[in-house]
């Protein structure tokens, strides 16, 4: 049912959260290595005002994609969604460029860049290039890397207990969701790149919102931009602290508009996902749960606006939350030193509060 998530069904868990420092001497990355901060604790985040870089975008970004730059190489993933870029460096982009970034990933939901030294810049200018966009995330439950909560890790391996024992207690992997879009003003860009890379499986998929909704009947739609969801933070909170993970900042709430409009491209999408929406305001609980679940498996099952991305060494991705879906997709086996490690490291930029249709916002 749409109103019981993956959260709520999941059951206790009580292994070793560290990794194992024994098996990653030789690893390049180790200081990337995730770790838990069991000391810190934030108070609520505060209420900011956002400016979307993509509203100063030139809009036909000629910056980005400057003609003499031959050696650049954009090409589309699938008609709806998805862009990869060859031959640009994210460290080299000037501030033009990265406005005009703001509105790519806007429009085509993710932006693929292949190649980059990201990675390798250091610390300091990852999180400079990030906080651009805006203030950055701290998970509240999630690990991250020594010293900076800021970066979100996503770590697979042989000696990640606790996700492997999720894997085998469900029939697949499949979970599309929006970054914490329980926060009152949730995620826009997200930056993901991966240190390393199985030999083969471990692909993301998005999922635009925007097309998803442009799908939908006239009726639905109008119905859908009257109303509001909510969007909960507890079973995640309540689900790590019963599996002995700290809680860094107490969990919210948010009722957010259906649908959302993009300050930068004037777009709407869908604003629901089955990670973090609980229930429809207003509805019968049967109402709710139906439409819900109508909902989430169109997301789910429309391959039609769906981007699949291979990644490989030097990949990075950037989406915009408030107009994808994604899920990650646990397809190798940890277990096999030859398919190898998957390991990477996320940056999360605040945005606006949902602005819905006919004035709709969100509130909590
Ligand atoms: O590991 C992945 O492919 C994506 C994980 C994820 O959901 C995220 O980084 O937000
Ligand atoms: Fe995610």
């Amino acid at each position: 049912m749409a109103s019981s998530t993956t959260e709520i069904q999941s059951s206790p868990i009580n292994v070793n959260l560290a990794y194992d420092k024994t098996l990653h001497q030789e690893y390049k990355y180790i200081k990337y290595l995730p770790v838990y901060d069991e000391s810190t604790t934030f108070p609520p985040l505060q209420p900011f005002e956002f400016n979307d870089k993509g509203l100063v975008a030139d809009k036909e970004k000629q910056n980005l994609f400057a003609a003499d730059a031959p050696d650049v190489s954009v090409s589309k993933i699938a008609p709806v969604i998805g862009t990869e870029i060859r031959g640009l460096q994210l460290s080299q982009l000037n501030n033009q460029q990265k406005n005009e970034l703001a509105l790519l990933i806007a429009e085509r939901g993710v932006v693929v860049f292949r190649g980059q030294d990201f990675k390798d810049i250091g610390i300091d200018r990852q999180l400079e290039f990030a906080r651009y966009f805006g203030p950055l995330h701290i998970h509240p439950v999630g690990a991250h890397i020594q010293d900076h909560l800021e970066f979100h890790n996503i770590y697979l391996g042989p000696d990640n207990e606790y996700r492997n024992q999720r894997k085998l207690e469900r029939l697949n992997t499949i979970g599309f969701h929006s970054d914490v879009s329980y926060e009152h003003q949730p995620p826009g860009i997200t930056l993901l790149a991966l240190l390393s890379v199985p030999e083969t499986g471990g692909d993301t998929t998005w999922a635009s919102q925007t097309a998803a909704y442009s799908r939908l009947s006239t009726p639905i739609k109008t119905l859908l931009e009257g109303l509001k969801a909510e969007h909960s933070g507890f079973p995640q909170a309540e689900n790590a602290r019963r599996d002995g993970k700290h809680v860094r900042r107490e969990p919210v709430k948010s009722e957010h508009p259906i649908v959302r409009i993009h300050p930068a491209t004037g777009q709407k999408a869908l604003y629901i996902n089955p990670g973090f929406t609980k229930r429809i305001i207003g509805l019968k609980v049967e109402e709710s749960d139906a439409l819900l679940d109508l909902l989430f498996k169109h997301i789910a099952a429309g391959q039609d606006f769906q981007a699949r991305v291979k990644w490989e060494e030097g990949t990075v991705a950037l989406w915009d939350n408030r107009v994808t879906a994604h899920t990650a997709i646990n397809d190798y086996n940890v277990h096999n030193p030859q398919e190898g490690l998957r390991h990477g490291i996320r940056l999360t930029t605040l945005a606006d509060k949902p602005r819905g249709v006919y004035g709709l916002e969100s509130s909590w």
